[in-house]
């Protein structure tokens, strides 16, 4: 496995992985090569000060400090773990369990731990320190459980976020028992800042350890760790500093050792977090504007990397709408539609690479624009409906809040200003302004869609991009959004992409529409000619593959044969080839380009089906 590169460029990340080594190799070859000097007494060097035999003096039977303290690097580390991982085990499990408890277990489960993070941990560490008895043994599970309050909150608080995620809702409709839940879907959910947080805690542990030690309740001789030699070092201080000092740097090193590696973790997972708005590398400037296109797109290509290699989920792909339009981008899962809208929005996940010819919104080059200015100008001019509205919405804040914090910070409008412009959205989708004070739980599918388009409404955007506005909602919502997004259109003339599988709303709703298949643009047409003229196979099997009220209910519904093309091994040649029965040679050995059939009827296909064809012979069986 290799290291992000920002780590292997970061010189705290190799300080820290300098000191690590040092402190396991230490711990490792310490009691080996140190361990006979380090318990061997000597009458005759009793309490002596540094020498070159004895670099930092000996104790009161005469064994050497330097080889004691090298030595206690083992114990001391080994107790720090071991306090750590049980407190953080048994604190996250109890924190854990909130998520998947009825009301009742969760509640108190929170009052106890609520109750437990009242007490003082060092206090409670040294109360129970006394209770289990001095000693190695009762100090690491003395530790452990006054760590697992705090253990308990953080995994509390993180599981609460799973806790209303739909997998998790999924999950328990399947069926699953609470203890799947917490292994399946709650705790691989939250273990990445649990690791972290385990990571510092183990340096305050090895603190807090010695502390025991130093004050007599942890290590008891003949063994030793570092406390205790700071303890015994103590008592001659002002004589000879330094049997205390070098135990005393040594926690000092393990402690900073485990914060830093919680600090270099924890910059990792932040610097791969949220993608970087603007793909590398910097893109040329876009081809020669057409006039009076709301959104000019050309040739544009997404490459993603996966663990299995890169993929190019969208190749080339042309389109374009004029103001008011309504475009529907159509095709089978996976093939592609909501990376284009995302490489459209600048909004592509992290690591994944974008080109394209041209790429105008309203007018302006997106390449041509500086970051701040091209977010600037996407923020104002395009607005996206996403598929799921319920995570689209921040749960945590006011619908008030979410519509206006765009036009406060774009427009710079006053709160009175964008509170009135968002009781005047709402009423627009026909939801009434007092939901402005209401949170995304509190309303149904359909008003949060309604919010989604509202919200988008607020930045009077030149182009509404939909990807698969309706999907989650029932047929009578599905016909709502729809007819609200023409009303809209014809409002304020913006122009519409709207991504859906659904081949016949498409037909319905859209004037003209894209079909695309494994990344490419494969049909476009007027909306209207879909059903009887679309001459690409893949077309005609869509339009086939949608069921009506006439079909006979003793036949299985009809389906697209086949399955698209490995993304990891393309084949040269028209992508649908192997699914297609009228496929001829040429198919298999080059990719059709899209060409224009007709006016407003575009095709990519070597062989496009004859009109009169029946579209359901048109798929290999
Ligand atoms: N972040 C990602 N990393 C790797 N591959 C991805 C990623 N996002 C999408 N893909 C792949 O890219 C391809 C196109 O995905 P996309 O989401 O654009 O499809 P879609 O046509 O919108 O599908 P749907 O209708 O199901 O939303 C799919 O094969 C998908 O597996």
């Amino acid at each position: 496995m290799s290291l992000p590169s920002g780590l292997r460029r970061s010189p705290m990340a190799w300080a820290t992985a300098a000191m690590l080594v040092s402190l396991v190799a230490l711990a490792l070859v310490g009691p080996l090569l140190w361990g006979a000097a380090a318990d061997r007494p000597d009458p005759s060097a009793v309490l002596q000060g540094p020498s070159a035999e004895h670099p930092i003096g000996t104790d009161s039977l005469g064994r050497d400090l330097l080889a004691r303290v090298l030595t206690a690097t083992r114990p001391s580390l080994l107790l720090a773990l071991a306090a750590t991982l049980l407190g953080a085990t048994a604190g996250v499990l109890i924190g854990a369990c909130t998520a998947v408890l009825g009301r009742r277990g969760r509640r108190l489960t929170a009052g106890l731990i609520n109750l437990l993070l009242a007490f003082p941990a060092l206090l409670v560490a040294m109360f129970l320190a006394v209770v289990f008895g001095a000693g190695a043994a009762g100090a690491v599970l003395a530790l452990a459980a006054a760590g697992v309050p705090g253990f308990a909150r953080l995994a509390q608080t993180l599981a609460a976020g799973v806790a209303g995620t739909d997998h998790l809702a999924a999950a328990r409709v399947l069926g699953l028992r609470r203890h799947q839940l917490l292994w399946r879907h709650v705790l691989p959910n939250i273990a990445e800042p649990l690791l972290l947080s385990t990571t510092t805690a183990a340096g305050t542990a090895l603190v807090a350890l010695s502390g025991l030690s130093f004050l007599g309740l942890g290590v008891q001789p003949p063994g030793y760790d570092w406390g205790q030699l700071l303890s015994q070092g103590l008592d001659r201080i002002y004589a000879e500093p330094l049997p205390a000092l070098a135990p005393g740097l040594a926690v000092l090193y393990a402690a900073l050792a485990f914060q830093l590696l919680g600090e270099v973790l924890a910059g990792s997972v932040a610097r791969r977090g949220p993608a970087p708005r603007t793909p590398a590398p910097t893109p040329a400037p876009s081809g020669p504007a057409e006039d009076g296109l709301v959104l000019q797109v050309e040739d544009l290509s997404v490459e993603l990397p996966t663990p299995d290699g890169t993929i190019r989920p969208v190749r080339g792909v042309c389109l374009s709408l004029r103001p008011g339009e309504v475009v529907g981008l159509v095709g089978e899962s996976g093939s592609g539609k909501s990376l284009t809208a995302l490489a459209i929005a600048d909004l592509l996940p992290y690591g994944a690479r974008v080109s394209r010819r041209t790429l105008r919104l309203l007018g302006a080059d997106l390449a041509a624009l500086t970051p701040k200015e091209r977010n600037r100008h996407l923020a104002t001019g395009l607005s996206v409906i996403f598929q799921n509205p319920a995570s689209a919405l921040n749960p945590s804040l006011r619908i008030g809040t979410q519509l206006t914090e765009a036009v406060r910070a774009h427009r710079g409008a006053s709160r009175a200003q964008a509170a009135a412009e968002a009781a005047d959205a709402l009423r627009r989708v026909a939801l009434p302004p007092a939901l402005l004070r209401s949170r995304p739980h509190q309303l149904s599918g359909g008003q949060r869609q309604r919010v989604m388009i509202a919200s988008g409404l607020m930045v009077r955007p030149g182009l509404i991009i939909a990807d698969e506005p309706t999907t989650a909602l029932d047929v009578t919502v599905q016909r709502q959004i729809t007819r609200l997004l023409t009303d809209l259109r014809r409002d304020t003339s913006a122009a519409i992409l709207f991504i859906s599988h659904d081949v016949a709303l498409v037909g319905e709703f859209c004037e003209r529409v894209l079909v695309m298949y494994a990344g490419t643009i494969v049909e476009s047409l007027p909306a209207d000619r879909l059903a009887d003229s679309a001459r690409h196979p893949y077309t005609r099997a869509l339009v086939a593959s949608v069921p009506d009220l006439t079909a006979d209910r003793g036949r299985p519904l009809p389906t697209v044969e086949g399955a698209p093309p490995d993304p990891l091994a393309p084949e040269p040649g028209c992508p649908f080839e192997p699914r297609c029965s009228l496929r001829q040679d040429r198919c298999a050995e080059q990719a059709p380009p899209l060409e224009d059939l007709d006016a407003g009827h575009r095709v990519a296909c070597w062989h496009p089906v004859p009109v009169a064809v029946d579209p359901k012979t048109v798929t290999a069986s």
